[in-house]
């Protein structure tokens, strides 16, 4: 009874605050946020005040069965917003990827490419990317620890809240509220909700380390802990600003000049190597060897580019700002420590394909397998590529090019993109008691059009990219540049209409990805032929060695 009056006392708070700042709000933005933030505390108040049990409501609707040894309804409800987010994020792609190509559609000034580019980046990253590490990392921690999760309320905070900090930070974009930092462009107030939920998440998980009944701490639990941590950290520097008002939605950043450009990047930078790299290792290290039926290949490996990992990324941000005003023994350092990075991030792609050792015949079978694997094959690709980028002669060619958006997408696409779906695919028929997926068939046709997808992607973003860095960069006997911008703009055209279509290939696979899912939720099993006929022989591909370890 106490908690209840507690809980609803702290909604009612927020609901008061929020219904001031409608009231007294200086934009139009900021009023329309807070009656957002409103309706949600409303109906937290009327959840905690009418006793109406809403994980058994959402229970029935999504067809979840009853919670077992672990409190598995977080997890269910964050496998379910990632394929949406990863859906909305993904046509969000498409739509800007039109509108390069045919610039026409941006006819609408709430959906010009300025605002729908934040909106894609956020509903990928944070979004899609977010929701499936938090999902995860509630279903691995209670597994390799053995324990249910700490704070159970805490932890539906932790999913709810973190929706609200999407919604927020999604209609902010349209709205026109951003504070311009990349990657970073909620304005204070939003900064401050995420920073409130992520605190809770760090809660969360940390208690359910602690209250452990496994004594060892498996590494992928290291992972996560380094990616909640960094974030944290990196997320409240990069937000130290003051608000012109309280009661209005813009803010200006303590730092400026330089040192701004500095925070933003070492930001930018770490959330590459801690949210999309860290958090998605972690995924890597207990959904392949789970999927693949082998234990890791070397535990001590792991460990190795664990703290390799942690200790070179924070200081590679500065490749980032290569020939600015930054002073040069800064981005000296910058590309030192990026091309030092090489060699741990090969550790882990290593770490993650070896793990097949005596299992290589499951690539052929298993199509989930395959794209996990395919996954980290992109891993070890865009940390070849990034290390090579950070060089700087090699930066003045690539930089403010779409080299850059091919590298970019395919770390995204093809790491981060293609292990989420192979975590789906495993958490699915396990999160709601099926025998298995609806069909393995379609996870084939998903594998196939991604990878398609992401093939033309990257191509055709090299040819551009490297198209707009060596004509931008012609001089004429004369010493004036041969090249206008509107030349090179013109040159790529075909480029970008290649990479829509690569976008609109993976977003077909994602597609194929909602139907399965949904089916499988359903309790549906497509009757369908085996993946393969040929008889499986143990002999063809036995170990040589032994695994390691
Ligand atoms: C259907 C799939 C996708 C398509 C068609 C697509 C398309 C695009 C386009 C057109 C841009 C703007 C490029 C520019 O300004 O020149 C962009 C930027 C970006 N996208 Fe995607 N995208 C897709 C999926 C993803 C995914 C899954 C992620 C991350 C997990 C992602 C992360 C990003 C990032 C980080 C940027 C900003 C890059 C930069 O500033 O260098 N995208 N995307
Ligand atoms: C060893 C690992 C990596 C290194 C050293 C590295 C290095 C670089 C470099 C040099 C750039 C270009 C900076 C510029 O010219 O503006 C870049 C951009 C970028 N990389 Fe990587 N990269 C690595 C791995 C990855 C991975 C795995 C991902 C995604 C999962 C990724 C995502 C990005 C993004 C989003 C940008 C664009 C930032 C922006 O300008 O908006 N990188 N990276
Ligand atoms: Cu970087």
């Amino acid at each position: 009874m106490v908690t209840v009056l507690a809980r609803a006392g702290i909604w009612l708070a927020v609901l008061f605050l929020a219904v001031i700042g409608v009231a007294l709000a200086a934009d139009g933005g900021f009023a329309i946020h807070m009656g957002i933030v409103a309706l949600a505390a409303l109906i937290a108040v009327w959840f905690t005040i009418s006793g109406a049990d809403y994980s058994a409501i959402a229970r029935g609707i999504l067809k979840m069965p009853d919670q077992s040894r672990y409190d598995d309804d977080p997890v269910r409800w964050g496998v379910i917003a990632t394929v949406f987010w990863g859906m909305a994020g993904f046509a969000a792609g498409l739509f800007i990827a039109l509108q390069l190509t045919w610039p026409v559609l941006d006819f609408a000034p709430y959906l010009n490419f300025g605002r729908l580019r934040p909106l894609h980046t956020s509903a990928v990253i944070f979004a899609f990317g977010g929701n499936a590490l938090i999902a995860s990392s509630f279903y691995i921690v209670q597994r390799t620890c053995r324990a249910r999760l700490a704070f159970p309320g805490l932890a539906r905070f932790v999913f709810w809240g973190y929706q609200l900090f999407i919604v927020l930070a999604a209609t902010g974009y349209l709205l026109g509220i951003t504070q311009s930092k990349e990657y970073a462009e909620p304005e204070w107030y939003v900064d401050w909700w995420l920073t409130i939920v992520w605190v809770c998440y760090l809660l969360v998980f940390v208690g359910t380390i602690v209250k452990r009944s496994e004594p060892h701490i498996y590494v992928a639990n290291w992972f996560y802990l380094a990616f909640i941590l960094t974030i944290a950290m990196l997320h409240v520097v990069n937000n130290l600003d003051v608000p012109v008002s309280f009661v209005g939605s813009k803010s200006y950043p303590l730092f400026g000049g330089v040192q701004g450009a500095l925070v933003q990047w070492w930001y930018g930078h770490n959330a590459v190597g801690f949210f999309l790299t860290a958090g998605f290792l972690a995924m890597m290290y207990y959904f392949v060897p789970k999927q693949a039926e082998r234990p890791i290949y070397s535990y001590r490996l792991s460990i190795i580019h664990f703290w390799a990992l942690i200790f070179l990324y924070i200081w590679a941000g500065p490749h980032h700002l290569h020939y600015t005003a930054l002073p040069d023994w800064a981005q000296t350092l910058g590309m030192v420590f990026s091309i030092m990075l090489w060699m741990p991030s090969w550790g882990g792609m290593i770490n993650g394909l070896m793990t097949l050792n005596g299992a290589w015949d499951k690539v052929r079978t298993d199509p989930i397998i395959r794209m996990m694997i395919m996954s980290v094959a992109f891993y070890g690709m865009s940390t070849f590529e990034g290390p090579m980028m950070s060089i700087k002669s090699v930066n003045s060619l690539s930089h403010y090019t779409n080299w850059t958006i091919g590298h970019v997408h395919s770390g995204a696409l093809g790491w981060n993109g293609m292990i989420t779906f192979g975590a789906i695919y495993y958490l699915t028929p396990r999160l709601w008691n099926r025998e298995r997926l609806y069909s393995l068939r379609m996870v084939n046709w998903h594998f196939w059009l991604a990878t398609i997808g992401i093939v033309f992607y990257a191509a055709s973003m090299w040819v551009a990219g490297i198209t707009q860095g060596l004509m931008w960069r012609e001089y004429g006997p004369d010493g004036y540049l041969v090249n206008s911008f509107a030349d090179t703009v013109a040159a790529i055209h075909p480029m970008y209409a290649l990479r829509a279509f690569g976008g609109l290939l993976y977003l077909s696979g994602a597609v194929i990805m909602v139907v399965n899912v949904w089916q499988t939720i359903a309790g549906k099993l497509r009757s369908e032929a085996p993946m393969h006929d040929a008889a499986y022989d143990p002999e063809a591909d036995r170990p040589i060695l032994a695994p390691a370890e």
